[in-house]
C-alpha cells in the first residue's frame, strides 16, 4: 500500500472561510508551523487568481524552507475551448514553481453543462490536456474532483470517466471530493470502493463539513482505500468548514494505527493548532475534539473520583501525545475528588487534610448558589485552597479603601478616577489611576499601590474581561459576575467576583488576578 498522504489545504480552502484573511506574511507564518507538523503537503493557494497568492509563491521561493512538506499549487483546469500551453492560469501555475500541482475540475454533469456550459467531452479533454501538460513541464499532479460524490450519484459512468481521463493522463492522485459537504460515512465508503475498483487509481478525499460529518467521511474514505486525506488545520473553510486535519490524522493513527504524522509532530498539534488560530485570529474553539483546550478537561465529580484512580477511566487516550493535557474543572457538580486533583494540579498537598477539602468544597458549592462558576476560574479555587490550607498566605497586602468615581465632560467623553489606600511591607500606600472606565482605573491604580511593596506586579496584564449579568428580570438590582484573565506575558489565568455592584465584583476578580500573578512568580511576602 502507498504511503498515507496528510494534505493540508489551510491556505487555500481554509482561507475561503467566512471572516478569515491572511496576508502573505500569515501564510508564510502559517506554512513553517504545517512544516513543523510534518504535513507531506501544504497547498499555498492559487498562483495567479490574486495578487496575494501570486506573491506567496514567489515569496515563497526565497523566504520558506520547508524541512519536511511539499509546496503545491493549486489552480483549475484550462477554459474550455482554449488550450493548456495557452492558458494564463496555467502558465501561472508553472511559474509558482512548485513542485506538486492541485488541479480542481468538473465531474458532475450538471457542473459540466450548466456552470462550465460546454461539453462533457469537452471538459474530459481539458483535464487530459492540463494535466498531460503539467506532467510534461516535470509537476506531480493531484486532482481534485469537484463534486465527486454528488456526480457520481447522478452519473456514474461520466463521474468514473473523469478519474479514468486524469490518471491515464498522468495524475498521481485523484482527489474525490464532497464539495457541498452532503455526504454521510456509509455513502463515501460506497463511492470510494467502487471508484478503486472500477479505475485503479490512487484515490484521495476531500471533505467539506455540511452535514458535521466531513473528520468521519475522510476516515471512511480511507477505509475504504484512499491514501490521501485532504483537510485544513481547525477546520476551517467555506460554509461549516472543511475536515479538521488534526482530528482526521489522530484518528487515522490514535484509532486505526496508521502512519499519518510522526509522534513528536503529533505531541506539538494543540500549540501548534493554537499558535495557528493566532495568525488567523479566529479564537481556537475550546471543544475542538483532541487540541481543544476542553477536550481532556473534566468537571463532574464521578469522573474526576474515577479519573483520580487512572485518567484512562474517564479518557479516550493520553492527552500529551496531542500536546493537550488533563484538567480538573470545579463547579457545583464537584466532589472530594475534584479538589483532590483541583489541588494536586496546583502542587498542594491536601491527602492528609480531609477538613480542607470538605470546607472548599462546601465553599464552592455556596458560593455556585449564589452565582459564581468556578470552573471557569481555575485560579480562583486555587486561591481559595491556599487560604484554607494555611489561612494568611496570600496577604501581600491588606486594603484601607478604595474608590473610583466616572466624570463626563459637555461632550459626553467620560474619563474615570481610582484611588486606593493599601497597606503592605509596614508601609502605607496611596495610589490613584486614570483610566477610560472604572475598572480601568482601579487596576492602574491597584497595580501602582501594590508595586510599592512588590515591583513583580509590573509584569502582570489585565488581558480580558468579561461580564454577566446574572438575574437579568432584576434590572438594575441584578448581580454581576465579572470574570478576568490576566497574563505574566507567558501564561495566563483567570479569576472570578460577583457582587451586586459590578465595580465590587471586577474589584475581587482584579485583587485575586493580581495576588494569583505574584504567587506564580514564587514572590514572598513582604
Ligand atoms: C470547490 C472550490 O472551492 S474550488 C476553488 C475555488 N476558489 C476560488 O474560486 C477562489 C479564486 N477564484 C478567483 O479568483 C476567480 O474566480 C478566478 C480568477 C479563478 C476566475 O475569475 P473570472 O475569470 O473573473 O471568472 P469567474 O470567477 O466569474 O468564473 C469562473 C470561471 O471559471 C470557469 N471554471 C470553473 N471551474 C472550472 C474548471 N474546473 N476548469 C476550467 N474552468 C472552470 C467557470 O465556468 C467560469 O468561466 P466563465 O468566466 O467563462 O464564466
Ligand atoms: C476542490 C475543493 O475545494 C472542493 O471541491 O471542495
Amino acid at each position: 500500500m502507498e504511503a498515507l498522504h496528510v494534505y493540508d489545504t489551510t491556505l487555500r480552502d481554509g482561507a475561503q472561510q467566512e471572516g478569515l484573511n491572511l496576508s502573505v506574511s500569515d501564510k508564510l507564518a502559517i506554512a513553517g508551523l504545517l512544516d513543523e507538523l510534518r504535513v507531506d503537503f501544504i497547498e499555498g493557494g492559487w498562483p495567479g487568481a490574486n495578487p496575494k497568492d501570486t506573491e506567496f509563491f514567489e515569496r515563497a521561493k526565497h523566504e520558506l524552507t520547508l524541512e519536511h512538506a511539499t509546496l503545491a499549487a493549486f489552480g483549475s483546469t484550462r477554459r474550455a475551448g482554449s488550450s493548456a500551453a495557452e492558458d494564463q492560469l496555467v502558465q501561472a501555475l508553472l511559474e509558482a514553481g512548485t513542485s506538486v500541482v492541485c488541479l480542481v475540475a468538473k465531474s458532475h454533469v450538471r457542473h459540466v453543462e450548466e456552470a462550465l456550459r460546454t461539453t462533457l467531452e469537452e471538459n474530459l479533454e481539458m483535464i487530459r490536456d492540463t494535466v498531460s501538460h503539467l506532467v510534461a513541464q516535470g509537476r506531480r499532479v493531484f486532482l481534485d474532483a469537484e463534486h465527486f460524490f454528488d456526480g457520481w450519484h447522478l452519473d456514474r459512468d461520466y463521474a468514473l470517466r473523469v478519474v479514468r481521463t486524469a490518471h491515464e493522463a498522468g495524475a498521481e492522485v485523484v482527489v474525490l471530493c464532497d464539495t457541498n459537504g452532503g455526504m454521510l460515512p456509509h455513502q463515501v465508503e460506497q463511492v470510494v470502493t467502487d471508484v478503486i475498483a472500477s479505475t485503479g487509481a490512487r484515490v484521495g478525499a476531500h471533505c467539506h463539513n455540511d452535514t458535521g460529518c466531513a473528520a468521519a467521511n475522510s476516515v471512511a474514505a480511507v477505509r475504504a482505500g484512499a491514501t490521501h486525506v485532504q483537510g485544513t488545520v481547525n477546520g476551517y473553510g467555506e460554509r461549516t468548514g472543511n475536515a479538521d486535519l488534526l482530528t482526521v490524522a489522530a484518528n487515522l493513527q490514535f484509532k486505526l494505527g496508521l502512519d499519518a504524522l510522526e509522534p513528536d509532530a503529533f505531541r506539538q498539534a494543540m500549540p501548534i493548532a493554537h499558535a495557528i488560530s493566532e495568525v488567523t485570529n479566529v479564537p481556537a474553539y475550546s471543544r475542538q475534539p483532541y487540541v481543544g483546550a476542553s477536550a481532556f478537561a473534566h468537571k463532574a465529580g464521578l469522573h474526576a473520583s474515577a479519573l483520580k484512580v487512572d485518567p484512562d477511566l474517564y479518557q479516550h487516550m493520553d492527552p500529551s501525545l496531542v500536546g493537550n493535557g488533563m484538567r480538573t474543572l470545579v463547579s457545583d457538580m464537584a466532589g472530594r475528588a475534584s479538589i483532590e486533583l483541583k489541588a494536586r494540579e496546583a502542587g498542594l498537598d491536601v491527602a492528609s487534610r480531609p477538613e480542607v477539602v470538605a470546607s472548599v468544597l462546601a465553599e464552592v458549592k455556596a458560593l455556585e448558589l449564589q452565582g459564581w462558576t468556578f470552573d471557569a476560574a481555575d485560579a480562583s479555587v486555587e486561591l481559595m485552597l491556599r487560604r484554607t490550607l494555611e489561612p494568611g498566605c496570600t496577604d501581600y497586602f491588606e486594603v484601607e479603601s478604595w474608590r473610583v468615581i466616572t466624570e463626563a465632560s459637555g461632550s459626553g467623553e467620560a474619563i474615570s478616577e481610582a484611588t486606593v489606600k493599601l497597606h503592605a511591607d509596614g508601609r502605607r500606600t496611596v495610589a490613584t489611576g486614570e483610566g477610560n472606565g472604572p475598572v480601568n482605573a482601579l487596576d492602574h491604580a491597584l497595580r501602582q499601590a501594590i508595586a510599592v511593596a512588590y515591583p513583580e506586579i509590573e509584569k502582570l496584564e489585565l488581558i480580558d474581561f468579561k461580564v454577566r449579568i446574572l438575574d437579568a428580570s432584576h434590572g438594575s438590582d441584578a448581580v454581576t459576575r465579572v470574570l478576568i484573565e490576566t497574563s505574566d506575558g507567558e501564561t495566563s489565568w483567570n479569576t472570578i467576583g460577583v457582587a451586586a455592584n459590578i465595580i465590587e465584583a471586577s474589584w475581587r476578580a482584579l485583587v485575586d488576578g493580581l495576588v494569583h500573578g505574584l504567587i506564580r512568580q514564587g514572590v514572598p511576602i513582604r
